[in-house]
């Protein structure tokens, strides 16, 4: 136990094992090394590495990385040392934060981890309660840096809970501590097995793991029970803090991906290199497929995989125009996988078309238009260029007036940076009468329904 000292507690974390730093400082040559390593990527995918919307990217994703895998720079004891303070009045004893059985619980709290399986961002929404003993309570918000320390690092779930559990527990020195995490990671559009057609691949995976120490050992205690309480008035329904299992040992879409074809030697390397960079081992049991897993996931993505499938639905599929008793033709929540040109992370969501048509001539089958969706979808892109590009398209079949708006989720919004939890971007093409005519936009608007983006 740690001693008063004017109000503060020093406890000594170093002590506890849980002072974990791998020991490399902001070097420019890590940073470069991810660079070139993320030019071999972009050049395996068929990109020139020089063109506008791609000369950032290599420092992009480098800056990325490194900050999303900050948490092998930092210490537990930093964070935690200095933010724990006696609570004036509590005797000194077991489970005082206004009595025995005193629970202090933070719920919500929005994180991002690095999946160690394919190297794609992860959300976690965590809780985090402990009872504190020997008149120790935490700054409420060290709870939250604690958890982004070990988020914040190639991770699996369960680990990342017992991770924070285990650095609260050492940290605090309390009676207990419980971590839950609701984990959502994103579904793998694998372009090999995705029909053209299908719009079927949306979503998330999900997984809810739970750590416990000291008087939380016992899942079946009642203080769980109290925890899982203090989680229901928020509407946040755990039905049971269920042992750990194998649920989230294989959680990884990218573990389920198919085996076809070996991946590129020289963007497995590369994949290689900015494990290394990152200061993890490459040889670690975990990581082992990471980069062959993470080359495929991007080679979904490589310049012009989809050109001559598309080119065989398009032809003969050019109906003309009759200008007699137009209306609009709406094809609603086409789903979309792309993946964004500054960061290499994934945005997703739906493409809603409009275009007017005149009546006796055959609407656009919608399998063709879920085709050109994912031909536009499946590159390096931005969601503009994405959405101009789709109605470009459609708009070449039918001769003129095609509107889209494209709905979507772009993780580099979410996971890094800016760090915009919920956030969505809607964008918006128009051409021909669409353009002039703010009457047929609105109607076109207004048929498409509430909450139609992808989510949690
Ligand atoms: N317009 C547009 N911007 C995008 C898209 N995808 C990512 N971006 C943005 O691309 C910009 C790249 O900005 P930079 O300042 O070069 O890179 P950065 O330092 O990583 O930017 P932050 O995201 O602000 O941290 C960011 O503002 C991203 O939000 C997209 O589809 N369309
Ligand atoms: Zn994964």
């Amino acid at each position: 136990m740690g001693a008063l000292d004017e109000g503060h507690f020093n406890v000594e974390l170093e002590e506890s094992g849980v002072n974990i730093e791998l020991g490399f400082e902001e070097e420019p040559e890590t940073v470069a090394a991810i660079e070139d390593a993320v030019k071999s990527l972009l050049q395996g995918l068929g990109e020139d590495i020089n063109r506008e919307g791609l000369r950032r990217t290599p420092l992009r994703v480098a800056k990325a990385l490194r900050e999303g895998t900050g948490g092998y720079r930092q210490k537990v004891k930093d964070i935690v040392q200095g933010a724990l303070f006696p609570e004036v009045g509590l005797e000194s004893g077991i489970g005082h934060a206004g009595g025995v059985g005193g629970l202090v619980i933070v719920r919500d709290l929005d994180l991002f981890s690095y999946c160690e399986s394919c190297l794609l961002p992860f959300q976690v929404k965590c809780h985090v309660g402990y009872v504190p003993s020997g008149q120790r309570v935490v700054g409420l918000s060290k709870l939250s840096r604690v958890a982004d320390i070990f988020a914040k690092r190639l991770q699996d779930p369960q680990r990342l809970a017992d991770e924070v559990c285990s650095a609260l527990q050492h940290g605090i020195k309390p009676t207990g501590v419980a971590v839950i995490l609701q984990c959502l990671h994103v579904h793998f559009p694998n372009f090999e097995s995705v029909s053209l057609e299908s719009s079927n691949h949306h979503g998330w995976v999900k997984v809810l793991v739970t750590s416990g120490s000291g008087v939380f050992e016992n899942e079946n205690s009642d203080i769980w029970g109290d925890f899982l309480s203090l989680l229901k008035f928020r509407g946040i329904n755990v039905e049971k803090a269920h042992p750990r299992d194998s649920s989230a040992k294989c959680w990884c879409p990218s573990q389920a991906t198919s085996k076809t074809g070996p991946a590129n030697s020289g963007m497995v390397a590369a994949v290689a290199a900015i494990l290394r960079s990152l200061g993890e081992d490459p040889l670690r049991k975990e990581l082992l497929g990471t980069p062959t897993r993470f080359v495929k996931w991007l080679m979904n993505f490589k310049n012009s995989n989809l050109e001559m499938k598309l080119n065989g639905l398009v032809l003969g599929r050019i109906d003309t125009l009759k200008s007699i008793g137009e209306h609009i033709n709406s094809e609603l929540n086409l789903s979309f996988w792309s993946q964004c040109e500054h960061h290499l992370l994934p945005f997703h969501g739906v493409v809603h078309i409009g275009y007017i048509c005149s009546e006796g001539v055959n609407p656009i089958r919608k399998p063709l238009l879920q085709s050109i969706v994912h031909f536009h979808g499946f590159k390096l892109q931005v969601q503009e260029r994405l959405t101009r590009q789709i109605a470009e398209t459609v708009s070449s079949l039918l001769g003129g007036d095609v509107m889209v708006v494209v709905e979507a989720n772009h993780t580099c919004m979410i996971s890094r940076g800016i760090e915009k939890f919920g956030s969505s971007t809607a964008t918006v093409a128009v051409l021909g009468r669409f353009s002039t005519d703010p009457a047929a936009r609105a109607k076109f608007l207004q048929s498409i329904p509430n909450s139609t983006t992808s989510g949690g």
